[in-house]
């Protein structure tokens, strides 16, 4: 790998950004880079779970990530997720994404049909051919994509040599290090990245190796995952530790509500930001007028939460 370090730190996931008749809204896609980027956040994950990728078209698709780059080339490591339902949308993603100067791309599994392990990966290798200049991202997320990362499938994964990191979202963060090592035996020390990928195990997974990571939470309080950073930069566990209590918290909160934690998110963006992103796509569950005590304390304790910092 060139530059381990673009993929160091904390990297939110992006969100999709709708309009009022829910249509994707360059001005909002622009609009959140600008915000992450003032947050001096790493990079940014495109298209991927935050950013609804199986509810949006190929071209709506295309569209979101060539506003992120309009604004964030040069500022902010890219990595687009490029996988689709189907291996030809995917490569087409690919070659677009390649086209536009990202720094990655990145791929879950095919969902739905459970299939070997050789065709899932053919499927990353065909994408991956189609940008045979961008680095690889596998995207390992079983409890939404129905397959799980094996080992022997990472193995066979690491024959492509553009394939450079795995963004980890299994629960058990013993997964990090089986990952990690497997990378490392292939490529050196140094060469392997392993994100992190449930915010709630932002710190454990760090600790357990993971070089950075991705998450769908960071976008709405990044400067929680920032200082958890910096603590264990430093090796600051406890003083890490008690930001992560705070966060989960503030996750459980915002998952309590009627409407989808994507359109928890947005709106506390809009309120905190003036930042105007519109709601979730059907059939996510928007925002319902009981919604409303929930929406207010989570950002009450993300400012708090701030405050303290
Ligand atoms: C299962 C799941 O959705 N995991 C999320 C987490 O960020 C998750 O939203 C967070 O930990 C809250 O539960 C991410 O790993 C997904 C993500 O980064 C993405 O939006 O692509």
């Amino acid at each position: 790998m060139k530059d381990i370090k673009k993929y160091q730190g904390v990297i939110p996931a992006f969100y999709a950004c709708y309009d009022a008749e829910g249509n994707i809204s360059v001005e909002g896609v622009k609009a959140l880079t600008r915000h992450l980027i003032a947050k001096g956040v790493k990079g940014v994950y495109v298209g991927g779970s935050s950013g609804e990728c199986i509810y949006q078209h190929v071209d709506e698709r295309k569209t979101v990530l060539e506003a992120v780059m309009s604004e964030a080339k040069g500022k902010l490591t890219v990595i687009a997720h490029v996988g689709c339902n189907n291996t030809a949308d995917s490569m087409e993603l690919a070659r677009h994404a390649e086209s536009v100067g990202v720094d990655a791309i990145a791929s879950i599994p095919p969902i739905y049909f459970h299939l070997p392990e050789y065709a899932i990966a053919k499927y990353w290798n065909d994408m991956s051919a189609a940008a045979p200049n961008t680095e690889f991202v596998i995207y390992n997320i079983p409890q939404l994509a129905g397959t799980a990362l094996t080992m022997s499938l990472l193995n066979e994964m690491l024959k492509n040599p553009n394939v450079v990191a795995v963004k980890n979202s299994s629960m058990p963060t013993q997964d990090i290090q089986m990952f990690k090592d497997a990378g490392i035996a292939a490529r050196g020390e140094g060469n392997f990245v392993v994100f992190n990928g449930p915010d709630e195990q932002f710190v454990s997974g760090r600790v357990i190796g993971a070089d950075g990571g991705i998450g769908g939470t960071y976008a709405v309080m990044p400067e929680l995952y920032l200082a958890m950073n910096a603590h264990l930069e430093k090796g600051e566990i406890a003083k890490a530790r008690a930001i992560q209590y705070e966060a989960d918290r503030i996750i459980y909160k915002m998952c309590s509500a009627h409407g989808n934690l994507y359109a928890v998110q947005k709106e506390i963006l809009r309120r905190m930001y003036g930042l105007e992103l519109g709601s979730v796509r059907a059939p996510m569950p928007g925002l319902i007028p009981e919604d409303e005590p929930i929406v207010a304390e989570a950002q009450a304790m993300i400012e708090v939460a701030i405050a303290k910092l």
